[in-house]
């Protein structure tokens, strides 16, 4: 166990990403999408088949750089000093079996928690949804904590879905990006959006968005929205 096999190029990466995980923890509470300890985050180390994720139980306040562990595609501690999430099995069958993924983040934020709780997908029905998501965001199966079968059914899910979200049944929203960043901002539209079609509920049936527009609308946010580089006036 220890990093000391590894270059000093992935060694210096693993300290970059120890940083950057651990400062993204800190968006969960910002955002309300956790209590307590609950949730966690978890990013590739780049270059190797390694990963950073949160250690088990310890409250967000002290949660430092140091303090994240890192473990390899099987979910196996390879360097830290505290045990990690219990949510690792799933990140590491993720990141296995995704290799576009970069990032994983898991909350039991409430409105989102709600939907999964009823075992229904959040219907596309907000032009926000459409952007992020590309359609409804799907529910994943029920599925124990601590192997590889939250792992499987986020995969399973996401294979059949454009959403970087899944609502596992019963527990809450799992989310993927290409790094971190994009996966906890997917956490946090997923809540806002989850909130607000339950509201709409409340006041009558929601219209769907017909399919064409859904596809105009998620081309045009994940290719054109923002500061894409290489566009005139962004470098
Ligand atoms: O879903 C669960 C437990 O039900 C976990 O995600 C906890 O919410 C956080 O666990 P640790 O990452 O602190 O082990």
């Amino acid at each position: 166990m220890g990093l000391a096999g590894f270059s000093a190029q992935v060694q210096a990466d693993v300290a970059a990403t120890r940083a950057t995980v651990a400062v993204l923890h800190a968006e969960l509470p910002r955002y309300e999408l956790v209590v307590w300890t609950a949730g966690n985050v978890s990013q590739r180390v780049p270059g190797a088949d390694l990963f950073v994720i949160k250690p088990s139980g310890v409250s967000y306040d002290d949660l430092t750089p140091e303090s994240m562990v890192v473990c390899d595609l099987d979910g196996t501690l390879v360097d830290g000093s505290r045990g990690p999430s219990s949510d690792t099995a799933a990140h590491a069958y993720v990141y296995r079996h995704l290799p576009h993924v970069g990032g994983v983040v898991h909350t039991h934020s409430t409105y989102a928690t709600a939907w999964a709780a009823r075992g229904e997908e959040v219907p596309c029905v907000l032009t926000m949804m459409a952007d992020e998501f590309g359609g409804p965001i799907p529910i994943g199966p029920f599925a124990l904590i601590g192997d590889d079968s939250i792992g499987r059914g986020i995969v399973e899910t996401l294979g059949t879905s454009r959403s970087p979200a899944v609502l596992m049944r019963n527990h809450g929203p799992f989310t993927v990006g290409a790094d971190a960043r994009a996966a906890v901002k997917a956490a946090v539209m997923v809540e806002e959006v989850a909130r607000t079609v339950h509201i709409s509920r409340q006041l009558g049936e929601p219209v769907p968005i017909p399919q064409a527009d859904i596809d105009s609308l998620y081309h045009r946010y994940q290719n054109v929205y923002g500061q894409v580089t290489g566009r005139e006036g962004v470098s």
